[in-house]
């Protein structure tokens, strides 16, 4: 147990160092949107850093991505980077997150898993390697509107009313963008609460727009909310609350 726990704060500290970024977080002269810039630029500069080889990041585009997954996808990528009047490039109000199929190379977990097969555990959405087949996605954040933006298109792997995404695939991607905006906010969370509308239907293969927002930050409570539109933003697919509790890494990743 104990030499599991320091292999995974070892992983953590190859993360650049959570107290580093809480002490970045801490740093009294800079606003909230400025740290929360400096977070997310640490994270995504450490997290290659977790796997013992170069990680594909699926965030970027592949030979399945249809045109409306493009254009979103350029849309906001090209608001990471701007230029100035001089001329000069500069970071813009988005940042791309990479994305990889697994966030800790020396997290085991799966206690109940032989160590060959925890060393195979892989994040859902990223596990299918068929380009196209299931989950394609990317996700944007911005720090200073404190908002997250991902264009996800729906593979033939994730059919459940025949022609249309499953309600289940739908849920596990407002999880994953809602997740991963807490974790920005918050550090580590856990989902206590998801609670999900369904308006109207998704068509399979069709690319849609995530878009999550801070509602309000209470203690070890974040609330965020999402909605989930058609790419051009004409119709609206689902409304969510999502409720996620701060945790410490012990609780995840060794059930204390
Ligand atoms: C560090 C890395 C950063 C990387 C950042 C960069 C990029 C991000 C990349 C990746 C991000 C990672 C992943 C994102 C992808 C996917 C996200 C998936 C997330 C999940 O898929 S996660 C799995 C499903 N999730 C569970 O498996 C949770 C099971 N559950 C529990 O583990 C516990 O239940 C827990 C911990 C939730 C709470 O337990 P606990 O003991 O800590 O807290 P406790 O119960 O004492 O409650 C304290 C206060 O919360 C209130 N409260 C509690 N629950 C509530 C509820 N449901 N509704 C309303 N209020 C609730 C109480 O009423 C009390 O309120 P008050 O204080 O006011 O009295």
């Amino acid at each position: 147990m104990a030499r599991s726990l320091g292999r995974i704060c070892k992983g953590f500290q190859c993360l650049g160092s959570l107290s580093s970024i809480q002490t970045q977080l801490r740093q009294p002269s800079t606003s909230v949107s400025v740290r929360g810039t400096t977070f997310v630029r640490t994270m995504v500069q450490a997290l290659p850093s977790l796997f013992s080889s170069k990680p594909r990041d699926f965030s970027l585009p592949n030979s399945s991505w249809g045109s409306e997954m493009m254009r979103l996808y350029e849309h906001y990528n090209s608001q990471c980077e701007v230029e100035t009047e001089g001329g000069e490039k500069q970071e813009g109000p988005w940042r791309r997150l990479p994305s990889y199929n697994r966030l800790l190379k020396y997290a085991t977990g799966g206690v109940y898993l032989s160590k060959i097969i925890q060393s195979k555990a892989r994040l859902f959405t990223r596990n299918i390697r068929d380009p196209g087949a299931a989950f394609e996605y990317v996700l944007f954040v911005n720090s200073e509107e404190q908002k997250c933006a991902c264009v996800f298109q729906a593979g033939h792997l994730l059919e459940g009313p025949p022609g249309h995404v499953h309600g289940g695939a739908i849920a596990t991607m407002i999880d994953t963008v809602t997740g991963t905006h807490a974790t920005i906010l918050s550090g580590p969370v856990m989902t206590a609460n998801l609670n999900i509308n369904y308006r109207s239907p998704i068509p399979l293969g069709s690319t849609v727009l995530l878009e999550s927002f801070l509602d309000k930050k209470e203690g070890r409570k974040t609330f965020i909310s999402c909605k989930v539109t058609s790419s051009n933003g004409s119709k609206l697919h689902t409304e969510t609350t999502a409720l996620f509790l701060s945790i410490n890494f012990s609780h995840l990743l060794l059930g204390e």
